[in-house]
């Protein structure tokens, strides 16, 4: 039997896995997907056309990459929900709006007739009825403290060279966007309680967690 079906995760599930940038989500979504079999959909993060653009100018470019990960995440979205599910996903569509979009605009670096375009564009697509929501987010949180580290580990010149301040906001919007967001449920995991770089083994009792609180919110769903 394999993991999956040992904790009970439907073979259909759509899983996003969210937080902060450098808190471990890309790893964790390959733990996940490897664990349970599962498809991956990532963020393409080396062919994104803006990205060091808007890095070296957020003003200039922060409306064109908003809308250009609008596109990417909703093409990712129909695709998931196109096989029938089965998937682990690198960062949720709600993340975009929730705190880059509303972060660059709050800081005035995207400007107010081009927040009202992308939130008017972000809530016809994916605030209807018909948008498919995920059946759990899993929540990675950390200090940011770690989180500064493993940026500086993993490398990424932009990201480096940007202001901590950036990351600090970041951090801390993240935290209030969490406790007040309701699209799907949520399962928390602090990046202290587990190792997936030193211990793979730590997968399993992550899948565990997984298929209690599944069938926990299932129940409560009825
Ligand atoms: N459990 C972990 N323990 C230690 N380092 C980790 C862990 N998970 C990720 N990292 C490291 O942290 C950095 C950021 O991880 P990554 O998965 O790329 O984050 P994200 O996708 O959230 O930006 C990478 O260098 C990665 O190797
Ligand atoms: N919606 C976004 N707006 C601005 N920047 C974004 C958005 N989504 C992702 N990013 C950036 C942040 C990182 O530099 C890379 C990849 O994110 P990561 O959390 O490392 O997966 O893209």
């Amino acid at each position: 039997m394999n993991l999956r079906e040992k904790y009970g995760i439907p073979q259909n599930a759509v899983i996003t896995i969210a937080g902060t940038v450098g808190v471990g989500k890309s790893t964790m979504t390959k733990a996940l997907a490897d664990a349970l079999q599962f498809r991956t959909s990532f963020e393409n993060v080396d062919t994104n056309p803006y990205l060091d653009l808007f890095y070296d100018d957020f003003e200039k470019w922060s409306f064109h990459l908003q809308i250009y990960f609008l596109a990417e995440r909703f093409k990712e979205q129909k695709r998931m929900f196109e096989y029938g599910g089965g998937f682990i996903q690198d960062r949720s569509i709600y993340e975009d709006t929730g705190i880059f979009a509303k972060m660059h605009w709050e800081k005035g670096t995207m400007n107010n007739v081009d927040y009202e375009t992308y939130t008017n564009l972000f809530e016809a697509m994916v605030m209807t009825p018909y948008f498919p929501h995920p059946d759990l987010l899993i929540y990675l949180e950390g200090s940011i403290e770690d989180i500064l580290s493993r940026i500086q580990e993993r490398g990424r010149v932009m990201e480096q060279q940007t202001p901590v301040d950036y990351w600090l906001e970041m951090h801390q919007r993240y935290e209030n966007w969490i406790n007040s967001f309701n699209g799907c449920p949520v399962l928390r995991l602090n990046i202290n309680d587990y190792d997936l770089m030193n211990n793979p083994d730590c997968s399993e009792q992550i899948v565990e967690r997984i298929g209690s609180f599944m069938k926990q919110t299932s129940i409560l769903r009825k």
